[in-house]
């Protein structure tokens, strides 16, 4: 399922890859379809023994997505849901996130799978859930790109990190 004209990903040869999934809480039935379709995409690519831990908020995500890329992972992939209220605060935690998780991967080398929803509505982010009636899964989608940028940048001869 790729919403939008995000390509249609194949990885090989990635079994061997260490991948860390971190999750944060809110929005529990989101975040339960964003991890399922992690997890499905993880087993898809042959690797079997994945990292998951649980954040509070997705605010937290970058800065447990930092440890983790210097411990040694291939890939990072953080998921979770943020849904607009009625004051700025969305956009901060939003900006937040965004930044944060960039700078892990740019300054670490780490690529980071950026399965962070940002919606007005709740409806969306359950369109993107990758569950029943989802039209998209966004938490698949986050753990395939991770992993093919990983598996691209092992093809890369000099050490980048
Ligand atoms: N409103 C949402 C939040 N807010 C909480 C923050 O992420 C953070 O945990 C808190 O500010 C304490 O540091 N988090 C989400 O993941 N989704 C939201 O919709
Ligand atoms: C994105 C959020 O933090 C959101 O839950 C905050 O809601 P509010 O702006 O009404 O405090």
């Amino acid at each position: 399922m790729s919403g939008k004209g995000a390509p249609e990903l194949t990885v090989k040869n990635c079994g061997d890859l260490r991948v860390a999934v971190i999750a944060a809480q809110w929005h529990q039935q989101v975040m339960d379809g964003l991890v399922d379709g992690a997890l499905r995409a993880l087993t898809e690519l042959g690797i079997d023994e994945p990292t998951l831990l649980r954040v509070p908020g997705a605010f937290e995500l970058p800065v447990v997505a930092k440890v983790l890329a210097g411990r040694g992972y291939d890939a990072v992939v953080a998921l979770g849901v943020v849904i607009k209220g009625g004051t700025p605060h969305f956009d901060y935690v939003c900006q937040g996130v965004t930044q944060g998780l960039t700078q892990v991967s740019v300054d670490t080398g780490v690529p980071v799978g950026f399965g962070v929803l940002t919606c007005d509505t709740e409806q969306q982010a359950l369109d993107r859930a990758g569950l029943e009636g989802s039209t998209e899964d966004k938490g698949h989608e986050a753990v395939t790109a991770a992993v093919a940028t990983a598996a691209t940048l092992r093809t890369v001869s000099e050490p980048w990190r």
